[in-house]
């Protein structure tokens, strides 16, 4: 278990990164990624990942917005992408050093805190 928690990743601040350290090791990524709620890596090891399917427009919309709040707090930044009217996908990757980076699961410790209500279980 040495995968930092997600209320350890919650009280951090990111660190400026403009290169110059190495990625997380795989190990580390995976470790950490079992802290978290719902994310994935992607194939390339490089990203991680998580969607959300959000009761409407507004709410997807307003949810990318907190997010948008978190990632200028941080100054680090998701791509976000809001797909099929009410669905939002969100990928974090550190571009400085083409990998993942302690900033990356701080930022999606932050976003799982967020308030957004999800879409109703249909049947
Ligand atoms: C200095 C500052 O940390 C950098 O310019 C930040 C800004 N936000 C960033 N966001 C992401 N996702 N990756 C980066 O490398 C990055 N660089």
């Amino acid at each position: 278990m040495n995968g930092t928690s997600a209320n350890a990743l919650r009280e951090k601040s990111c660190k400026p990164c403009e290169g110059g350290t190495e990625p997380l090791e795989r190990d580390k990524v995976e470790q950490t990624l079992a802290e978290l709620n719902g994310w994935d890596l992607d194939e390339g090891g490089k990203m991680i990942r998580r969607k959300w399917a959000t009761r409407d427009f507004k709410t997807a919309v307003e949810f990318v917005n907190r997010v948008a709040d978190v990632a200028e707090q941080e100054q680090h930044h998701p791509d976000l992408h809001l797909t099929g009217y009410r669905n939002v996908t969100i990928e974090l990757t550190t571009h400085a050093i083409d990998g993942l980076s302690e900033n990356d699961f701080i930022v999606a410790a932050k976003i799982d805190d967020l308030p957004v209500t999800l879409k109703k279980e249909q049947g």
